[in-house]
């Protein structure tokens, strides 16, 4: 069985940020994530993973505006010095947490010129960190319309494209299954390339239960697969984040 996180943005909200670590350590989960992690002081959060005993698997480059705002923006032409400086302070964070990836964001642009701008700024990134493990993540159009980064064929093309080590792709199934409509078949034609893995039932982006994508068989994939990353669970939960735990497959005692 891969390794589970909790993506603290989303799940044990019922509670503040800082006592999400240790319920998601007492839920079974071996790790944490969380997409914008900047209002807290990095000391703060990692002694609170420190002290619930777990890792620090993912954060995401800055958006210009986290409160409901547009998710980045490295492939807006225009944007490249900012980009820049946000990057950094993303890697400082990043360094501080001793997050294992950094999830670079596309942002809200279309065209040959976005695909430039993008793959320039990864290429800058991947030099800029060559310690860091960055990963980029096709989202879906109809929560996130507009998006450059919503197709995995040209998430796996501009990883080919930038070819560096520390390039790879952030596979969630949730978008997968609303892009294609067939969360396995992308799984297997892009698993080679896929450095984290993220989970969500299908409607809705609830529990991975019960929904579109069969998550017993997708586990199954993932164990015969060379993957050895994190599986982290990123969804809404349907009420208290607790009540909705029974799809976590547990350690043997
Ligand atoms: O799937 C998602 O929405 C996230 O992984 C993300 O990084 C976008 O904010
Ligand atoms: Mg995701």
């Amino acid at each position: 069985m891969p390794r589970f996180a909790a993506n603290l943005t989303m799940l044990f909200t019922e509670l503040p940020m800082l006592d999400r670590f240790a319920a998601a350590a007492d839920a079974g989960f071996e790790g944490v994530e969380i997409l914008f992690p900047y209002d807290i002081p990095p000391r703060d959060l990692s002694r609170a993973a420190i002290a619930a005993g777990l890792d620090f698997v993912l954060m995401n480059t800055p958006p210009p505006n986290w409160a409901g705002g547009p998710r980045g923006f490295a492939a807006e032409p225009g944007l490249e010095d900012r980009f820049r400086s946000d990057f950094d302070r993303a890697l400082r964070f990043a360094e501080a947490l001793r997050a294992r990836h950094i999830h670079i964001m596309a942002g809200y642009a279309q065209g040959e010129e976005a695909r430039d701008t993008f793959l320039r700024n990864l290429s800058w990134a991947t030099g800029r960190a060559p310690h860091v493990s960055l990963t980029i993540e096709p989202l879906n159009p109809v929560d996130q319309p507009g998006y450059f980064l919503g197709d995995f064929d040209l998430a796996a093309d501009l990883i080919e494209q930038v070819d560096a080590p520390n390039l790879g792709l952030q596979f969630d199934a949730y978008h997968a299954q609303m892009i294609t409509g067939d969360a396995m078949a992308v799984w297997r034609k892009h698993a080679g390339i896929a450095r984290h893995v993220q989970i969500a039932g299908v409607p809705g982006r609830h529990e991975p239960t019960g929904g579109m994508i069969d998550y017993p068989a997708f586990f199954a994939a993932l164990d015969q697969s060379a993957y050895k990353g994190w599986v982290s669970a990123e969804y809404n939960p349907a009420g208290l984040t607790t009540k909705g735990l029974g799809w976590l497959p547990r350690p043997p005692a």
